[in-house]
């Protein structure tokens, strides 16, 4: 969600939790339960700072029978939909499906997803069109591998994989758009992109979709940061001007940790190491 104050808009930051394959369904409502409760007692306020996880498909309706049953604002999504809504396509989840579970984002092109499932452009494309079919907010993962960035061919790389999604969509069907860049090389290794680099690589993101639609519609999309986030690095990553928020996989699992991190603005780090 963005609004726009005095002129300028307001990016409202989103802390994101992709559980990966881990959690079973029946822990998956212990950790949204405890995770609640951690941030209600903590006073979080969800119109500052959104919230949401991505469980596996098979917690997602134990997640929205919680969240619905106790009217909590944490939002929920799925890692993955197919660019099929039904049919032969054996293991595979319809956006339709997901949009009946209440859920309101799904991750699109986790670099799991485009390196163990070999996911192209062209395929994440389709998929991006069907969450927008099903009106399911995309959040779109791109970055590059150690090699590219050895390259120093990041940039491009990344902003390629950005259009090769988003082509052939318009500004009007992207208005819920958030994009998450994660370099592969600091997702789950401890290693963290620096501030610069987040910030850098956002600043690219934005305006890459500013030449691809327009600076406005440029400005109200969400950037994120993925990649080792923990609470010890997340404000001087979300220092940065145009990362509005973090998609966060192994911290997410430890409620306290994920709340910590969700309260980024009640602390301060000045280290960037994971
Ligand atoms: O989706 C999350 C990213 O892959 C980051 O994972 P990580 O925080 O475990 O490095």
């Amino acid at each position: 969600m963005t609004t726009q104050k005095n002129g300028v808009f307001v990016r409202r930051p989103l802390i994101a939790g992709n559980w990966k394959m881990n959690i079973d369904h029946m822990e998956a409502i212990a950790l949204v339960q405890k995770l609640a409760w951690t941030l209600n007692d903590a006073g979080h306020d969800y119109d500052r700072v959104q919230v949401s996880v991505f469980p596996p498909f098979t917690d997602l309706r134990g997640v929205q029978t919680l969240v619905t049953g106790d009217k909590l604002s944490i939002d929920y999504g799925a890692q993955d939909l197919s660019d099929q809504d039904s049919g032969a396509y054996t293991g595979d989840i319809s956006g339709a499906f997901l949009k009946k579970l209440g859920c309101t984002q799904v991750l699109i092109g986790h670099s799991e997803r485009r390196e163990v499932h070999g996911e192209t452009d062209e395929l994440l494309n389709a998929k991006l069109v069907a969450a927008l079919r099903h009106g399911l907010t995309p959040v779109l993962c791109v970055g590059e591998g150690l090699d590219v960035r050895e390259a120093g061919n990041h940039v491009a790389h990344t902003l390629a994989q950005l259009e090769g999604a988003l082509a052939g969509r318009s500004a009007e069907e992207l208005t819920e758009l958030v994009v998450a860049y994660e370099p592969v090389w600091a997702i789950g290794t401890g290693k963290v992109a620096g501030p610069e680099d987040a910030q850098e690589m956002s600043a690219a993101i934005r305006a890459k979709l500013a030449e691809l639609y327009s600076q406005e519609f440029a400005d109200t999309v969400r950037v994120l940061y993925g990649g080792s986030v923990k609470s010890k690095n997340v404000a001087s990553i979300l220092a940065g001007a145009d990362v509005d928020g973090a998609l966060v996989g192994g911290a997410s699992l430890d409620t306290d940790e994920f709340s910590k991190i969700i309260s980024f603005e009640k602390h301060t780090d000045t280290g960037v190491q994971g």
